[in-house]
């Protein structure tokens, strides 16, 4: 098995550092054709508006579409769920491509700017029970996104309650 990491910017190092902890031997992907030799896809998180023009500029966005659509398990962090979002709001003007398949609307930068960034241990309970790890999974949101609206397929491991009365709901 062979993983591959979208290796065109933000934090695809820290992922396949990650994966050779795990023992799983990690790839980069630059060029579309890279993506026959990979049976599984990271797109890991930076800046989604800059990471959609490197891989317009590569070509990379049918290749992405096809493997989606071949159903191979596709993971994104922070900005790769946002390119893996069917719809997304608060983009810069312009908007950005998207390969889109994971059925749901994410705001780009729900939870502000960089100096708002925070963690937090967000409950697991269903992943602990299938999976035997710990009941909590501490969340990193970076200039993080969030999902508002996911469709009925798509199974939520995590919550982040954000309280009635916070800012970011008037958004
Ligand atoms: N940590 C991240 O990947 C942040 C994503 C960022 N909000 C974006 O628009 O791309």
């Amino acid at each position: 098995m062979v993983v591959g990491v979208l290796a065109l910017q933000g934090s695809f190092n820290e992922h396949i550092a990650a994966l050779r902890r795990l023992g799983v031997k990690g790839v980069e992907v630059r060029k579309p054709e890279q993506l026959q030799y990979v049976s599984s896809l990271i797109i890991p998180g930076g800046e989604s508006t800059t990471m959609a023009k490197l891989a317009e500029f590569h070509n990379l966005f049918p290749a992405l579409r096809d493997f989606v659509k071949m159903r191979k398990p596709v993971w994104g962090t922070c900005a790769g769920l946002i390119f893996l979002a069917d719809k997304v709001v608060g983009q810069k003007s312009g908007g950005q491509e998207l390969i889109g398949g994971l059925d749901c609307t994410v705001h780009r930068n729900f939870f502000g700017s960089q100096l708002q960034s925070f963690e937090a241990d967000l409950p697991v309970p269903n992943l602990a029970s299938k999976e035997g790890g710990p009941e909590t999974c501490r969340g990193v949101f970076i200039r993080a996104p969030a999902v508002l609206e996911a469709g009925p397929d798509v199974e939520v491991l995590a919550v982040y309650p954000v309280p009635p009365d916070n800012h970011l709901l008037q958004l």
